[in-house]
């Protein structure tokens, strides 16, 4: 039995959904299949339907307004009972072997830092329910236009990728938005960040800030670690295809879906008697 994951992560609104339903659509166009994940206590489907949906467990709505919390500790306490009733999740994922299941997460940062529940779901899913798991986390590519917010949004990736202890891809979404504002050569920049970015950042900026600015660049630089693909969900593009074969070879679908017989010595009667 063996199980791919990826958890896709990243800020509210940075298209993980549409990411989610993206890949479902590029794996049913490939006669490959793949399930959706809900972990958003407040999402509703939208392209595809979810397999799992943790609302059927409890819905943010529903926790909002019968203990009367705000939306941010109405999420916490939906995270909470979800750690307290990690049978549940057995139980959903239960009959999916040897499935590729896409875990569509929430984009609030306190679920990996405040109280580190995405890493003890991850964990879960890795060690008791044998799932060969990686993560995909996504920065806005319009972030790209401020470059300042472009390595704090980095930051974040790293600090996601720090935390979660998963193999990573960091992925910068909607490249349609920035595709006619910023030059090639620059975005291939971004792709593979490079600190030096900032030192072409105008005078106007105040000095404190752009030291910070490129102390955190050269942290990200010297980590070594953060490079992004480009993602495209506005229309037919070869990213989504990309990204899949990056997850593909890190969670290694291929192998997890034919397992290599041990090679069996060649036997010299039967040879003998073809
Ligand atoms: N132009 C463009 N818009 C996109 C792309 N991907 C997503 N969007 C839009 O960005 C908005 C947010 O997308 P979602 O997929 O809901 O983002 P999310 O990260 O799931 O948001 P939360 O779950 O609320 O954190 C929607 O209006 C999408 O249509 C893209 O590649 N290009
Ligand atoms: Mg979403």
């Amino acid at each position: 039995m063996s199980r791919v994951g990826c958890m896709v992560l990243g800020p509210a609104g940075a298209g993980k959904s549409t990411f989610c339903n993206a890949i479902i659509s590029h794996m049913q166009s490939i006669g490959r299949r793949a399930h959706l994940v809900n972990l958003d206590p407040a999402a509703d489907p939208t392209q595809y339907e979810f397999t799992i949906d943790i609302k059927d467990l409890i819905s943010l709505e529903d926790v909002m307004e019968e203990l009367e919390l705000g939306p941010n500790g109405g999420l916490v306490y939906c995270f909470e009972y979800l750690m307290n009733n990690l049978d549940w999740l057995d139980e959903e994922i239960g009959d999916y072997d040897d499935e590729y299941l896409i875990f569509d997460c929430p984009g609030q940062i306190e679920l990996y830092t405040h109280i580190p529940v995405l890493p003890t779901i991850a964990r879960h899913l890795q060690v008791n329910l044998n799932f060969s798991l990686c993560a995909a986390y996504l920065l806005e590519a319009p972030f790209v236009i401020d470059q300042a917010k472009f390595f704090s949004g980095a930051l974040s990736a790293m600090s996601a990728m720090i935390l979660l202890e998963l193999p990573h891809i960091n992925v910068l979404s909607k490249m349609d938005l920035v595709k006619l504002e910023i030059s090639r050569k620059k975005l291939k920049q971004f792709l593979n960040p490079d600190p030096l970015l900032l030192e072409e950042e105008s005078d106007d900026s105040n000095p404190r800030f752009s030291k910070l600015n490129r102390a955190i660049a050269y942290l990200v630089d010297d980590f070594g670690m953060v490079q992004f693909l480009p993602l495209d969900c506005s229309s037919e593009s070869k990213s989504v295809a990309t990204i899949i074969s990056h997850i593909d070879d890190i969670t290694q679908w291929a192998e997890n879906q034919e397992p290599k017989e041990p090679a069996e010595e060649a036997d010299p009667e039967d040879e003998d008697n073809e």
